[in-house]
């Protein structure tokens, strides 16, 4: 069974009808697959991953979730798939006064009782899991801090703490690089990875550090204008397609051989 299977799948945007953000798109995604989605900006990455957190409803095509369609399900049903969901967005959206500890625990809020999630409130429940899930990111000592006074790239790694806290079968990410530096990046990364690995869940992150996405991800999809312009195993990814991906918008690559993942050397901010 699939975690994803999309076909000929056409998103559009309530503000935009007129134009697809997302045309005839084809994927099928295993469990445990592990891929990275990249692509010029306004390609399409936040729409695709936004579509399968089922926060858009496609216009056209078929969607399956885990062997079910969503949108063909009531409100509630919808709603207990989505908990087999964990989307991290760019910017999580972390109520500012809150409490670190506060914050990442609410990715448990889908599994508590009304009363538990109150008294969480007040008391956290559990802020060793807390804890430990912050000290994955090297976030262990903002257990307590305050969300507001955390720098942009520590917000975004309070937000991956709450999806080391949520029971997701599907993780998806969205840039959760754009605040770090590269030895956080690469420990956000291989966090990731190896948090999905040990619950066997899909990750689908998407990333414009094309370097990181070819040396963390064993398959690419590649986003352009809607559509998606190639969907390979990472040795097949050539710097030709590459310098045609990022056509108009990123100086071209050089190299005519196919990547070696393994020989990539890790470069934050470096889009080829
Ligand atoms: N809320 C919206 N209303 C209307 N159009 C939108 C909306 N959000 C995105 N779009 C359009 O949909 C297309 C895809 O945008 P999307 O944000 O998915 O791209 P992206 O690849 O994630 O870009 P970036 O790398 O800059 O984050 C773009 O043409 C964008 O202008």
């Amino acid at each position: 069974m699939p975690t994803y299977h999309l076909q000929n799948l056409t998103v559009r945007h309530l503000t935009a009808p007129s134009a697809p953000a997302l045309q005839a798109i084809n994927l099928s995604i295993e469990p445990g697959e592990q891929l990275a989605l990249i692509g010029p900006s306004g390609a399409g990455k936040t729409t695709l991953l936004a579509t399968l957190s089922l926060s858009h409803r496609p216009a056209e095509g078929s969607f399956t979730a885990f062997d079910t369609d969503p949108w063909a399900l009531g409100e509630a049903a919808r709603h207990r798939l989505r908990a087999q969901l964990f989307l991290a967005p760019q910017t999580p959206p972390l109520p500012p006064r809150q409490r670190v500890v506060t914050a990442v625990l609410a990715a448990r809020l889908p599994q508590w009782s009304a009363w538990r999630a109150l008294v969480s409130l007040f008391k956290p429940a559990d802020p060793e899991a807390a804890w430990q899930a912050l000290s994955r990111f090297n976030l262990g000592d903002k257990l307590y801090s305050r969300v507001d006074r955390l720098s942009g790239g520590e917000r975004q790694r309070c937000g991956l703490a709450r999806l080391l806290l949520s029971p997701a079968k599907a993780l998806l990410v969205d840039e959760p690089l754009s605040a770090l530096d590269p030895a956080l990046s690469e420990l956000t990364l291989t966090t990731l990875r190896e948090e999905a690995k040990a619950r066997n869940a899909t990750l689908i992150c998407s990333l414009h550090q094309v370097e990181l996405a070819l040396s963390h991800f064993p398959r690419i999809v590649a986003l352009r204008d809607g559509r998606i312009e190639f969907d390979l195993p990472r040795e097949q990814v050539t710097p030709q397609m590459i310098a045609a991906l990022y056509q108009g918008e990123q100086p071209a690559a050089e190299a005519a051989q196919p990547y070696d993942a393994m020989a990539v050397k890790p470069g934050v901010g470096a889009c080829l």
